[in-house]
């Protein structure tokens, strides 16, 4: 019985090949998604390893990358079964607005203008230079369509960097401001990577018959965020014959490892369940190529650190040099850098500005409101908003609250008080959890209130305010529930209650406003002021133009090597410091701190 994508593909190649015992194949062969539509004669009809990616042997001209032209369902070879279109409707006119301007399409608004100033900084040898356009890269007919499709005209800055860094086969710490999409920037180059062929492996090793042998692993924190880059990615890797599966807790793990069976190369889950997997031996991570850790400074924080450890280092993943890893997140702070450095090889440090931090999108207020006023408090915006036409269908409020149980008692407050709310924590069932967002998302409940399940990743498009009704004890958890408005270039509200409580927030957070060209009201300032300067675990991400910077220049820019690293040309870097080829000095404070 065929049971990977492994198993299928070469059964079904051998089938095709006419091999009158499909079981035949008792050591199954590995088929790199570029040889899955070819006709069987080529591809995994035998042991030997396939050939590497070949144009002229390439079946599809005008594709260097062997993905049948016209889709799924083209039984060449070993592979035939029928992709959803993730595009839906959208797809005609998609092709026929492909050469209109971005804000004629509607994609997405996106006010590139925003993004022009953004500064930026990479450190690291020999960096990649960064492109301008899409067009620059070879990324491959089928992707290049898919981002047509996806209506993205031109790069975020970030993309502009990340991806030429990642194509060049590098491992990559990026720290790039929310909404700015880091996605399709940790996305592009391994769906690239994978289509051409760069992730093959000889040979499978021969380990339980239902074990699947992915890729690419991408880990991220929450469920939500798992699923919706698994909605993104499978955009992106539309017709390319790469085929992308989800795991996450919370759900039945055998629906999910019915889809594994059918075969993975890009395997997105969440930590936990992702442990359950590897320990049944259902998934073998012996053949990651790329390893992808979105939300990188969260998953290496205390909560998940251990479980990132075993899938990284204790399992059969290969080491850091032998795949390529890439660690995205929105913050950065050092101690998290110094952590992350174990599961990297000679990496190129991205820092990408704050989108707020130059061009003011989100737009921060803070309100002085004692714990006992805040509801009533938070109904005066309500009704402001209402009144003001903002809570339209379409105008979303994301409350952010610290408890769960806080969490159930706003919501059920605010719906007696005529406001339709939901919520979204992690006491609720995951179809609960997945109803409140779908609700949340289409606007039949236009307020939905949190925890900081909701802080990271989400990209709700429309969300016009966010509140931080409890403030979070943490300055880049702050960044990052904020950035759940302001997205992708455009325009944001952000409105925080803060009294005593909060008061160890008060420096990181007059510092990040002030930065961000934001009004500090006086009050703020004179808390922040008799706050401690040493400032102990907020002051990592608070002060600087960056969500991160590079922990490694702790140790030279003391020593004052201005070119020490590069600033969007990337023509400095590790190396390029005269007198430490390379390597790290010992932590001195930099500047920055
Ligand atoms: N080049 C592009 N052109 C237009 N829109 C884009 C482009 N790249 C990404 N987007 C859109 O920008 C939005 C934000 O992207 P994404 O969710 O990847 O951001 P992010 O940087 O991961 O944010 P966060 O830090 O909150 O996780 C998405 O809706 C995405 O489709």
């Amino acid at each position: 019985m065929p049971t990977s994508w492994a198993d299928l593909a070469a059964n079904s190649a051998s089938e095709n090949a006419g091999t009158s015992n499909s079981t035949a194949l008792t050591r199954p062969v590995y088929v790199p998604p570029h040889l899955r539509n070819r006709a069987a004669s080529a591809s995994a009809s035998t042991e030997s390893p396939p050939a590497p990616p070949n144009v002229s042997s390439n079946n599809n001209v005008g594709s260097r990358w062997g993905a049948p032209r016209n889709g799924w369902g083209n039984r060449s070879g070993g592979w035939d079964r029928r992709e959803v279109n993730p595009f839906g409707d959208q797809e005609d006119a998609a092709e026929e607005g492909a050469a209109a301007s971005g804000e004629e399409q509607g994609n997405m608004g996106i006010n590139f203008d925003a993004y022009e100033d953004i500064p930026v900084e990479t450190s690291g040898e020999n960096v990649p230079p960064p492109v301008n356009t899409f067009a620059e890269i070879d990324l491959g007919d089928a992707l290049n369509q898919n981002i047509r499709r996806c209506k993205y005209v031109k790069p975020t800055p970030v993309q502009r960097h990340a991806i030429p860094i990642s194509l060049g086969g590098r491992d990559l710490m990026a720290c790039a401001q929310t909404g700015s999409g880091k996605t399709a920037a940790f996305c592009f180059p391994i769906i690239s990577g994978i289509m051409r062929g760069q992730g093959q492996a000889p040979q499978r090793p021969p380990r339980g018959a239902r074990t699947v042998y992915p890729l690419a692993l991408v880990l991220s924190p929450t469920r939500e965020l798992s699923v919706q880059i698994l909605e993104e990615a499978r955009k992106f890797s539309y017709q390319t014959g790469v085929r992308v599966v989800v795991a996450y807790g919370g759900a039945p793990i055998n629906q999910q490892l019915r889809e594994l069976e059918r075969g993975v190369d890009i395997l997105v889950a969440t930590p936990g369940r992702l442990v359950d997997l590897l320990e049944r031996a259902r998934v073998s991570l012996q053949m990651i190529k790329y390893l992808a850790l979105d939300e990188a400074d969260r998953m290496l924080d205390m909560g998940f650190e251990p479980q990132i450890r075993k899938i990284v280092e204790q399992m059969d993943m290969p080491p850091p040099g032998a795949r390529q890893t890439m660690l995205f997140s929105a913050t950065f702070p050092r101690e998290i850098q110094r952590l992350a450095s174990d599961f990297l090889s000679n990496y190129v440090f991205l820092a990408v500005g704050r989108v707020g931090s130059s061009t003011d999108l989100i737009v921060q207020r803070v309100e002085y409101v004692q714990e006992s006023d805040k509801r009533s408090h938070l109904m005066d915006l309500l009704h402001a908003q209402r009144a003001n036409g903002v809570q339209g269908k379409q105008a979303l409020t994301l409350v952010f609250v610290e408890t769960k149980k806080g969490a159930d008692a706003l919501e059920h407050w605010l719906c007696r008080n005529g406001f339709p709310a939901t919520t979204i924590h992690g006491d609720r069932s995951q179809q609960e959890r997945e109803l409140a967002l779908r609700s949340f998302k289409t606007g039949n409940t236009p307020i939905l209130v949190a925890t900081d399940v909701a802080a990271r990743g989400l990209d709700i498009p429309h969300v016009a305010h966010v509140v931080n009704f409890d403030l979070p004890n943490d300055i880049d958890d702050y960044v990052h529930r904020i950035g759940r408005t302001g997205r992708a270039g455009k325009k944001g509200l952000a409105t925080a209650f803060f009294n005593d409580n909060n008061a160890s927030l008060a420096r990181p957070l007059a510092d990040l406003m002030q930065e961000a060209n934001q009004e500090v009201p006086d009050w703020l300032s004179r808390y922040a002021a008799r706050s401690s300067i040493g400032g102990g675990r907020n002051r990592r991400t608070g002060g600087s133009r960056f969500g991160g910077r590079d922990f490694r220049r702790e140790g030279s820019f003391s020593r004052g090597g201005s070119d020490y690293y590069s600033t969007g040309n990337n023509s400095g870097g590790y190396g390029n410091s005269g007198g430490y080829g390379g390597g790290y000095g010992p932590g001195v404070t930099s500047a920055w701190d």
